[in-house]
């Protein structure tokens, strides 16, 4: 929202950017080599192995201004050039315990330039970075012919505490699912299905008495990795009550309707698929929620 309400970055604005890309790339490469090593394959390429040691041995420095090393980039561009690579992603896509970053596969693609001296993170780069939300972040963006506030709030439930202080002044909710979590598990708790825990916080959310007056938007987010997890990944073996096999939209439907039927308090939700991560994706969703705004009679707050 910030990019596209806001404008283009600055150089200055997109630099603060660098040390999360530079840790999501080092995090992801550690967890690969971990998940590698926990499911007992072998790198295909034995020089890997020494390559493989260096990786999870290295720690990012303090220093916010050095670059990431280049011999590192330059190991994890070939873990990931590795044989294996492909068998063992499809392989970890199978595996709610095998949690890599969504935007690893990414990272390791562009290793090497963000290795690159006086690299500045691109505003691509930044929708792929993982920063966790916590506590609240608020901003104002003009929205024509609105300025509106937005509240942050992260997803882990230790952060859900923090949702009570928004609550009072809040016109939209923008509700984040991401479809693709189906066959995943919470970090908090292994033995929770992601999914399943959205849709029960959606339903607390919606049934509450502090939002009779709130607009709701949900958005079933990811839906490029659902597209390719699908066909890998049965739903029918975490929801068993799904018929409709790899069908995209089909699946897509079923967890709408699971979603809907939690809304007993019969609130006008407005649905949008997205592609966080995807600017012109994201362009037609944001100008409808922008209407969305617009029509609400008391409109200028809202929670994400
Ligand atoms: N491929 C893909 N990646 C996405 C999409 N949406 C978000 N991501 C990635 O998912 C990761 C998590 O995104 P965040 O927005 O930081 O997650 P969050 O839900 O705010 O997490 P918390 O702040 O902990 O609640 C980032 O690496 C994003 O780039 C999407 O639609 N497709
Ligand atoms: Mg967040």
């Amino acid at each position: 929202m910030e990019i596209m309400y806001k404008g283009d970055f600055s150089e200055a604005a997109l630099a603060t950017y660098r040390p999360i890309v530079y840790s999501n790339v080092l995090l992801s490469a550690q967890d690969l080599v971990t998940y590698l090593r926990e499911s007992g394959l072998k790198w295909a390429e034995s020089s890997n192995e020494i390559r493989a040691k260096k990786v999870l041995a290295y720690r990012l420095p303090e220093n916010k201004e050095a670059s990431f090393p280049r011999e590192i980039a330059e190991a994890i561009h070939e873990l990931w050039k590795d044989p294996i690579m492909p068998e063992f992603m499809e392989k970890h896509a199978r595996r709610s315990a095998f949690c890599l970053m969504d935007s690893a596969a990414y990272f390791f693609r562009e290793v090497l330039r963000i290795s690159s001296q006086g690299y500045i993170p691109s505003q691509v780069d930044i929708l792929r970075a993982h920063r966790r939300s916590i506590g609240i972040y608020e901003t104002r963006l003009a929205m024509d012919p609105l300025s509106v506030q937005i509240f942050d709030v992260g997803g882990l439930r230790s952060e859900r505490r923090m949702w009570i202080h928004c609550f009072d002044s809040i016109n939209m909710i923008i509700f984040c699912a991401a479809l693709s979590e189906y066959n995943q598990v919470l970090l908090e708790d292994y033995s929770q299905n992601r999914l399943e825990e959205s849709l029960q916080l959606f339903e607390t959310i919606i049934n509450s008495r502090w939002f009779t007056q709130t607009s709701i938007v949900l958005f079933l987010n990811k839906v490029d990795l659902f597209t390719d997890k699908l066909p890998n990944v049965p739903l029918v073996d975490y929801f068993p009550d799904y018929q409709g096999g790899s069908d995209v939209t089909k699946a897509t439907k079923y967890i709408l309707s699971k979603f809907l039927e939690a809304n007993r308090s019969r609130l006008t939700i407005y649905t949008h698929l997205t592609i966080a991560t995807d600017i012109t994706n994201m362009a037609p969703v944001l100008s409808a929620v922008k209407e969305t705004i617009h029509q609400n009679p008391i409109r200028d707050s809202l929670l994400l």
